[in-house]
């Protein structure tokens, strides 16, 4: 296995600037988002819609959403698993997070706020809202590109319409000695996509094909976009996710986000595009949260590719 920190991940901007240049610029970026997500199943992107107050603003919020007693943040409950809150868990001690469903829509935030705050908390509701809906637009932006450049607009469109959102809440406390220093295990996202977001504390590293583990620098207009497994059946394996981890190497405290994408009440084809004789079929049609409630059966645990046990051909 490599070493820390030798390759770095691709840096893609999507300053609004940029795009706007015309369709050359699009074309540019779509090419440069389908190759770094073959070779690394992820890039960073350099997003300036969220702006560094927004930046503070999310990352105040959260902490304000951690400080409340463990009594109040265990009503955070969901019939998806792992989508509610999590914490207190013997292997990763040091992590804790809290999930947001539809968190790109008013009723989605106001549920969670007023289970959290009950009397309310504005100042909550509307930075999540804000910064889901930014992040959801980053997303969108992403699928348009890949799915252009595979020629599978048509299928993304059909997808786009069932797809759901997760805003995941991450802390990290800071670490006791003797105590582990894994944040997180290894593991690919079970999501379509994932997008991360961290603030100063270092800690996210990404496994490369190569076996190298890279550590990602924080920054407040940096977002790691990440495929997730269900991005590996719908592109017939064209897209790979990759592994990644959190080690608390410090002593500080560290906080992260992640909008995690889903598609839901609907059966996942596989764009016929994508499959030709050099691309012979590897996945059936699926149902992504049949396949999240497997993953969390003995057997989904155990497997060393959830995603091929479950709908692999
Ligand atoms: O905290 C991070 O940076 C990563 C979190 C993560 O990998 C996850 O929630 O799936
Ligand atoms: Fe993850």
């Amino acid at each position: 296995m490599g070493s820390l920190t030798q390759p770095n991940l691709p840096v893609i901007d999507f300053s609004m600037e940029n795009l706007k240049c015309g369709a050359d610029s699009w074309a540019f970026t779509a090419n440069k988002v389908v190759l770094a997500l073959e070779e690394y199943g992820c890039f960073i992107a350099t997003y300036d819609k969220v702006s560094l107050d927004l930046h503070n603003a999310i990352f105040h919020a959260s902490k304000e959403l951690f400080d409340l007693p463990t009594e109040t943040k265990i009503k955070n409950t969901s019939k998806i698993p792992s989508h509610g809150y999590v914490g207190q868990e013997p292997i990763i001690p040091l992590y804790e997070g809290l999930g947001i469903e539809n968190p790109t829509t008013v009723e989605g935030v106001q549920t969670f706020t007023n289970l959290m705050w009950p009397s309310g908390n504005d100042f909550f509701c509307e930075t999540t809202l804000l910064f889901s809906r930014l992040v959801a637009e980053l997303d969108q932006m992403v699928m348009r590109m890949v799915s252009e450049s595979y020629r599978i607009e048509n299928d993304y469109e059909t997808v786009l319409e069932s797809t759901t959102y997760l805003l995941r809440l991450i802390k990290y406390r800071e670490r006791q000695t003797n105590e582990t220093n894994l944040g997180i295990v290894p593991h690919t996202d079970k999501s379509f996509m994932s997008i991360l977001h961290q603030r100063q504390v270092k800690g996210l590293e990404i496994k490369t094909k190569d076996g190298d583990w890279i550590l990602i620098e924080p920054s407040p207009s940096s977002f790691i976009v990440m495929a997730g497994d269900a991005c590996m059946a719908w592109t017939n394996g064209r897209i790979e996710p990759p592994s990644h981890r959190v080690i608390m190497r410090g002593s500080e405290e560290r906080y992260s986000l992640g909008l995690f994408t889903f598609f839901g009440d609907r059966i996942i084809q596989i764009p016929k595009e994508l499959v030709d004789d050099k691309h012979p079929l590897q996945f059936k049609p699926f149902d992504h949260y049949k396949f999240i409630d497997f993953y969390y059966t003995d057997e989904g645990r155990k497997s060393k590719c959830p995603i091929k046990d479950y709908c692999g051909v």
